[in-house]
């Protein structure tokens, strides 16, 4: 059976990942694309990269017929996504990208993005999109709310061990580099090639990224206490790819141990023998995360390092294997491309 696909977005950066991806997907046909300033254009003028493909043209949201459509990709920005989902017919399977429908507590929300959240009611029902820790309920869900990439990164490598209680909840540092196509496509002065290359600089420094409202809801959750780690982002002038080094207090062999134990099925996570670390150039265009734990010299205390491409494992590939769930399909339908390398 063919699924009827929908993306919103589909001019923007994950937008066109969920078409390269959905393109070779054998169980989903995609029937119909929106964009905003871009409606009317066709995606081969928007994105030379996709030309081959029979697409259909890019039309505003209110053009799309949602009955001819079983599940909904948003690839929307912030704020704009609760209003479009607001209006969309209820019965609709969405996929949501943005950060809208990630936080619980709607305090959470006004205090991480500056504003009330206009939909409250449609936020009580998403479920959060870490597939690897919310399989079920992803099953059973009409809306997913697709995780920061950032969060997603950090999760991954700190997840289990918060689990396991490995290691001290109040010592964790999370440092991150990310690629410049997270911060979407739409023009930012200093995201020009002039200010970004030959370059870096950390952002939202001192405990002020969004993603901070996700790491704390979920780390606080899996301990069963409250939990706030440290997180300083920088972006680096390369495409995609994310790449979080995460200290922690704790034995290196054990959380080591932790992650391979706690990652030994799942097809998308690798965990790298000990005292390897992964490269962002090994995940490139993939699905997967890799992850990598050394010791340290001062005895006790280990370093954990996780990769994912932010378009792929990070957004768009991350919601496939949910639409994948939500639809009943095997979870890596689609998705198991190799990484592009070099
Ligand atoms: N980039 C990344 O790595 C990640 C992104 N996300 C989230 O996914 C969502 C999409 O991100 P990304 O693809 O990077 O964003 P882009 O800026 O690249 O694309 C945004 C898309 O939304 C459309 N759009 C903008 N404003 C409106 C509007 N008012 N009404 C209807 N459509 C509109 C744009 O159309 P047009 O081009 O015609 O203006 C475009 O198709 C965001 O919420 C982002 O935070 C999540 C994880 C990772
Ligand atoms: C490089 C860059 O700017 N990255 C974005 C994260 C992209 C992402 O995960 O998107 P959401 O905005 O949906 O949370 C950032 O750090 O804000």
């Amino acid at each position: 059976m063919t699924h009827r696909i929908a993306i919103l977005g589909a001019s923007g950066y994950t937008g066109a990942e969920l078409v390269r991806l959905i393109a070779t997907h054998p169980s989903m046909r995609i029937v119909a694309l929106s964009a905003d300033r871009k409606a009317g254009m066709s995606m081969a003028e928007v994105f030379p990269f996709l030309r081959h493909l029979d697409l259909p043209k890019l039309v505003k949201i209110d053009e799309i017929d949602f009955a001819d459509v079983d599940l909904c990709f948003c690839a929307l920005p912030h704020a704009t996504t609760q209003e479009v989902i607001a209006v969309l017919p209820r019965s609709l399977r969405i996929v949501d990208l943005s950060a809208d429908f990630r936080l619980r507590d709607p305090a959470e929300y006004e205090k991480w993005y500056g504003q009330p959240h206009a939909a409250v009611e449609i936020q009580k029902e998403a479920v959060y999109g870490l597939t690897e820790f919310y399989r079920d309920e992803i099953r059973a869900a009409r809306l997913v709310a697709g995780t920061g990439c950032n969060a997603a990164t950090g999760q991954y490598a700190l997840r289990p061990l918060i689990a396991a209680g490995v290691i001290d909840l109040d010592d964790i540092v999370i440092d991150l580099k990310a690629g410049v196509s997270g911060a979407g496509r739409s023009l930012k002065e200093n995201l020009l090639h002039a200010e970004l290359s030959g370059g870096t600089h950390s952002y939202s420094a001192g405990g002020k990224h969004r993603h901070l409202g996700e790491f704390d809801q979920e780390f606080s959750k899996v301990a069963g206490r409250k939990v706030e780690v440290q997180f300083t982002p920088h972006l680096l002038p390369m495409n995609r790819g994310i790449l979080a080094t995460v200290y922690v207090k704790g034995d290196a062999k054990i959380v080591h141990q932790t992650l391979e134990k706690a990652y030994e099925n799942e097809p998308f996570l690798q965990v790298l023998p000990f005292g390897s670390l992964p490269s962002t150039r090994d995940i490139a265009g993939s699905n997967f995360c890799h992850l990598g734990v050394i010791g340290d010299r001062k005895p006790g205390r280990a370093v954990v390092v996780a990769v994912l491409d932010n378009l792929t494992k990070g957004s768009s590939g991350q919601a496939i294997q949910n639409a994948n769930l939500m639809l009943g399909l095997p979870e890596t339908e689609g998705l198991m491309l190799a990484p592009v390398f070099p």
